[in-house]
């Protein structure tokens, strides 16, 4: 675990975290501009000091007020990734890869370093012939490099237009899912989120409001500022259990019974993690017959949430132990006559899934 307990005052708002973090994949940190992100990771990886408290990473100290205990950057091998690459620009690529690596620099960490980041082609260029993406892939490279315990990254696709943020994504995919350290990544971004973190942390005017796995913090309401009604969603984790190549559909078993259809061919037997839009859900009394909807599936009732606008309600629903969110008008629910613990079926269409909407759990 990485247990922080820390309390930072920066201005007016005073930063308060008491949390702790897996020490396996990627925990992001998310929260309005100003809630205390990039003060926190700094703290993290001690380029900054906070007031009282501690952190400690496993068995490792690496801050403890009371017991005056604070390593330096140095010491507490965390590797950093900023918005901005911040390369060395009379360096070649190998050169910045090389900068800070332990004095006895290990050779197959280089190559699967270079071979998982795409690196082998760029390592003669320097920094001014790169592009954004292979800036920063460069930057991540070289933090992986120094052989960290931890690596902290601020919004690294932040400066990136989007095509770039898309290119440097699978990177950052595989980079999460092939090394086994812990990443704490900074971003604006639920998208960005939902393909990259295990886990999330949500800070708001310097408090924790939200620590835990992604699956559970998701359809949190205290997220709902950050969605709009088309982004409303709920992210259900699943395993691949059957592949139609001809029709190109994947079938992910919810559970003994249930499954559920998207329109992806995916790898067999590999758990994915899939966000549904609430709008692409609609609710039936009866199973429908011949119908062109792949996903006919049962649900209960768990509870009914009037919208912002009032236009539309929000469903809370049971599907196969996970929580389904369904968005229909005011007049349907008045028209079906919706009662909470009521089973009914769930709609979803197959098409309504898309690659930004399914990732590795
Ligand atoms: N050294 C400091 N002294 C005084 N106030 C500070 C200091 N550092 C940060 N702050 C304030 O603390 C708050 C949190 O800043 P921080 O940069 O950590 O937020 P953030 O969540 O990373 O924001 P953004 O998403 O815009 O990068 C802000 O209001 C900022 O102005």
């Amino acid at each position: 675990m990485l247990i922080i307990d820390i309390q930072k005052r920066l201005g007016d708002t005073l930063l308060e975290v008491n949390s702790a973090l897996p020490t396996f994949g990627v925990s992001a940190i998310f929260g309005r501009s100003g809630a205390g992100k990039t003060s926190l990771v700094n703290i993290l990886g001690g380029l900054a000091i906070p007031d009282v408290g501690r952190i400690q990473l496993g068995d490792r100290v690496l801050f403890d007020g009371q017991r005056n205990i604070n390593l330096r950057p140095e010491q507490r091998a965390t590797g950093f990734v900023f918005q901005d690459a911040r390369l060395f620009p009379h360096y070649s690529v190998r050169g910045n890869l090389n900068y800070g690596r332990p004095r006895q620099p290990n050779q197959r960490l280089f190559d699967t370093v270079v071979a998982l980041l795409g690196l082998d082609k760029l390592l003669k260029r320097y920094p001014a012939a790169l592009s954004g993406g292979e800036k920063q892939r460069v930057a991540i490279g070289r933090a992986l490099l120094t052989e960290p315990e931890l690596l902290l990254m601020d919004e690294p696709l932040a400066s990136l237009d989007l095509p770039r943020k898309q290119e440097l994504l699978p990177y950052l995919q595989r980079m999460a899912a092939e090394l086994k350290l812990p990443i704490v990544y900074v971003s604006h971004s639920l998208d960005e989120i939902l393909q990259l973190a295990d886990h999330m942390l949500v800070l708001d005017s310097g408090k924790m409001v939200l620590n835990g796995p992604l699956e559970q913090m998701w359809d949190s309401p205290l997220l709902r500022p950050w969605q709009t009604a088309q982004e409303q969603s709920s992210l259900i984790s699943a395993k691949v259990i059957e592949t139609v190549a001809s029709y190109e559909m994947s079938r992910l078993a919810l559970n003994r019974e249930i499954s559920l259809w998207v329109n992806q061919l995916l790898p067999q037997g590999e758990l994915i993690r899939v966000r549904i839009h609430s709008n692409q859900v609609s609710v039936c009394r009866e199973r429908p017959q011949a119908s062109s909807i792949r996903n006919v599936l049962p649900v209960t009732l768990q509870g009914i949430e009037p919208s912002n606008s009032g236009q539309y309600v929000s469903l809370r629903l049971d599907l196969a132990g996970s929580v389904l969110w369904a968005n229909i008008t005011r007049w349907a629910l008045d028209e079906l006559q919706l009662k909470v613990g009521e089973q009914f079926f769930a709609q979803i269409k197959g098409v309504s899934l898309t690659s930004a909407d399914i990732a590795a759990a």
